[in-house]
């Protein structure tokens, strides 16, 4: 039998637990099973009590102070010390059923999805292929604000790359905090970030961001290197970016206005989708008066 679970993640301050709360919020209205895993070991604001929670394992604050470790460092230290005692995540989600969504609520720091592997070994033990038989997706958030500079919107949309790269998980992107660009960015406008448009750059709005001509960078090339590293031609690195995003086309961001339920309700239908929770749901028992509706309407 399989559980099913998201993990939530993304840059600091992202909105990940404030989203958390609004799909639990959710999940409750449609009465359905959740169980909510803090992985933060720093979190201390939380919508909903967390059911299980790294901190009763090891608290960032203890580590920092008795290993005399930088918050970074601290937590490379907690995920270290949670992979050494998996039984912790074992022991509370073996008996949960098939009907529950476990949903995980990560750091922010962005070096875990990025280049450190603990995650993914964390994702081994989690996953399907791993002990706790877990089809898992992974929900990806990055702040919508950032569609307002096309540098760290591209920026955030690397790092989304990056992230997936890393998990080999299904990926559900999500612009979160939809609310604060809501008269900024027009629909059309929009449009294009939430499918991350490489023509995005050749748009001459902004003199950071502009691309001249359809030069491409060629890294084999000194002079090109040259131009970039003097500065002199960001636009040639600029379009090589963003055609990097363009050729793995696989970066999508769906919208969510945590204070819109319809917008929480479209991300839960994404996220069952990627994990293929309703599949595995058993089918309904029919009931007697569902056989003799059908006879009657057979007649
Ligand atoms: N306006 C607005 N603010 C939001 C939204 N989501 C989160 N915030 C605010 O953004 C800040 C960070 O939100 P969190 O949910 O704590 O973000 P996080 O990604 O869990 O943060 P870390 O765990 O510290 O990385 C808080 O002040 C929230 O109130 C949103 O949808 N709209």
């Amino acid at each position: 039998m399989s559980k099913f679970g998201v993990l939530v993640m993304g840059p600091a301050g992202a909105g990940k637990t404030t989203f958390c709360t609004a799909l639990i919020q959710h999940l409750q209205t449609v009465r359905r099973s959740c169980f909510y895993v803090n992985l933060d070991p720093a979190a201390d604001n939380f919508g909903y009590t967390p059911d299980l929670d790294i901190r009763d394992l090891i608290s960032l604050e203890d580590v920092m102070e008795e290993m005399s470790l930088g918050p970074n460092g601290g937590l490379i230290f907690c995920f270290e010390f949670l992979l050494q005692n998996l039984d912790f995540l074992s022991t509370a989600i073996d008996p949960l059923s098939e009907e529950y969504l476990i949903i995980f609520d990560l750091p922010g720091q962005i070096e875990l999805y990025t280049h450190i592997p603990l995650l993914p070994e964390l994702i081994k033990f989690l996953s399907r292929s791993g002990p706790l038989n877990i089809s898992l997706c992974a929900a990806y958030l990055l702040e919508a604000t950032f569609v307002v500079d096309k540098a760290k919107f591209f920026a955030g949309t690397l790092s989304a790359m990056s992230a997936m790269i890393m998990m080999e998980l299904p990926h559900v992107n999500i612009l979160s905090k939809m609310d604060l660009v809501k008269g900024q960015v027009n629909n059309t406008q929009l449009k294009k970030f939430v499918n991350a448009d490489a023509n995005l750059l050749d748009e001459e709005d902004t003199g950071r961001n502009e691309v001249v001509g359809e030069d491409v960078l060629d890294v084999n090339n000194p002079n090109d290197v040259d131009n970039v590293m003097s500065g002199g031609s960001f636009q040639k690195l600029n379009r090589a970016v963003a055609r990097l995003i363009d050729d793995f086309s696989m970066i999508s961001f769906l919208r969510l206005d945590v204070n819109d339920e319809d917008s929480v309700g479209d991300i839960l239908s994404y996220i069952d989708n990627a994990i293929q929770y309703h599949e595995a749901q058993e089918p309904r028992e029919p009931k007697e008066s569902d056989v003799d509706n059908a006879t009657w309407e057979n007649d």
